[in-house]
């Protein structure tokens, strides 16, 4: 079954990135990074709500408190989207002047996972070795994982919530840690997919259905899709655009995959050849039927053990998401505080 590619929001982003799927509003929660900005847009009345933020933004996720936590600059803040004040939650590498979030996730307990980077001279050109990948606990407490990160990027954890899979840029490859959901600690770093030629530099990834991690390929002008336990690519799936920043499932039952994208450092004449650079696409179709039973029985696994998660399903399946917190109505992928 083949994939249809739909130019959703016709946008210059300069780095369109970090999409979440906002159960309540039903809307689409992304960021602009330098272009300082956080954007709503609802599918259903294409209408686009803006907040500017003062510094670079790498991520705004909805909290189950209402408002939305989001890393702007070096510091997590909280965001009251009606009055669009933000408040300083938390600062983070204080020592490092020239650094600011990229990307960021909450884990399948609530808790927020963000990495840092050098600020870029140019896409992908900055000082190595300065990020570190940090995580907010629902007490404000904020835990350093590592260092020595080059340029934190994509992260996700699998369906059972033991793998937490994580992408620094420069490395050209997806790793994954042992992760325990309990006390929000990895381990046992090993790699798990190496990017081929042409593939580009790994961005942002989301996990679907079948514990499969959709990696957008910035300057690869594609999604991948990696079955991270053999290590191999399945599918591929080719935009009208170069830079492809990151992408999550959404759309009424998470049956959408909607991807970012950038236009920072593209030149005029690149971008008269791909107009569409710095839009949000939709991803619809390309999976068979006949899996419903196999989600539905991973879906009552992980409620009857409490779990919450934001997982969804790939392209064009309809199945109820896990994204749907049967447990308590609540719906996911909002920090717990
Ligand atoms: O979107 C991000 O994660 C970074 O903030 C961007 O600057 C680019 O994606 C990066 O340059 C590509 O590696
Ligand atoms: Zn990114």
């Amino acid at each position: 079954m083949s994939v249809k590619v739909e130019c959703v929001v016709k946008d210059r982003c300069e780095i369109g990135e970090g999409p979440v799927w906002e159960e309540k509003k039903q809307s689409l929660l992304f960021v602009d990074i330098s272009g300082k900005k956080i954007h709503s847009w609802n599918p259903a009345t294409n209408q686009k709500d803006t907040v500017i933020t003062e510094k670079f933004v790498g991520f705004a996720v909805p909290r189950q408190s209402g408002c939305y936590l989001i890393g702007e600059g070096r510091r997590f803040g909280a965001l009251d989207w009606e009055s669009k004040s933000i408040s300083t939650i938390a600062l983070i590498d204080e020592d490092k002047p020239n650094n600011r979030f990229n990307d960021g996730k909450v884990d399948p307990a609530g808790r927020l996972f963000a990495g840092t980077m050098a600020m870029e001279e140019r896409p992908a050109v900055l000082e190595l070795k300065q990020g570190s990948l940090f995580s907010l606990n629902k007490d404000h407490s904020v835990v350093k994982h590592f260092d020595q990160v080059d340029l934190s990027n994509g992260l996700d954890w699998s369906l059972d919530h033991k793998t937490f899979y994580y992408i620094d840029s420069l490395t050209y490859s997806v790793e994954a840690f042992n992760y325990d959901i309990n006390s929000g600690s990895i381990s046992n770093r090993r790699m798990v997919y190496k990017m081929e030629e042409g593939e580009g530099i790994p961005d942002g990834m989301c996990i679907d259905a079948d514990d499969r991690l959709w990696v957008a390929c910035y300057n690869g002008g594609r999604v991948i899709c990696v079955d991270p336990q053999k290590g191999v690519r399945l599918r591929t799936v080719k935009l009208p655009v170069d830079k492809i920043t990151s992408c999550c499932f959404g759309g009424k039952e998470y049956s959408d995959l909607y991807v970012t994208s950038a236009c920072m450092g593209m030149s005029e004449a690149e971008m008269a050849k791909q107009p569409q650079a710095g839009s949000v696409f939709k991803l619809v179709g390309g999976h068979g039927g006949g899996r419903r039973d196999g989600w539905k029985r991973r879906l009552d696994v992980s409620i009857a053990r409490g779990a919450v998660g934001h997982v969804a399903l790939g392209p064009g399946d309809t199945r109820q998401s896990r994204q749907h917190d049967l447990l308590s109505g609540h719906m996911l992928s909002c920090v717990e505080f």
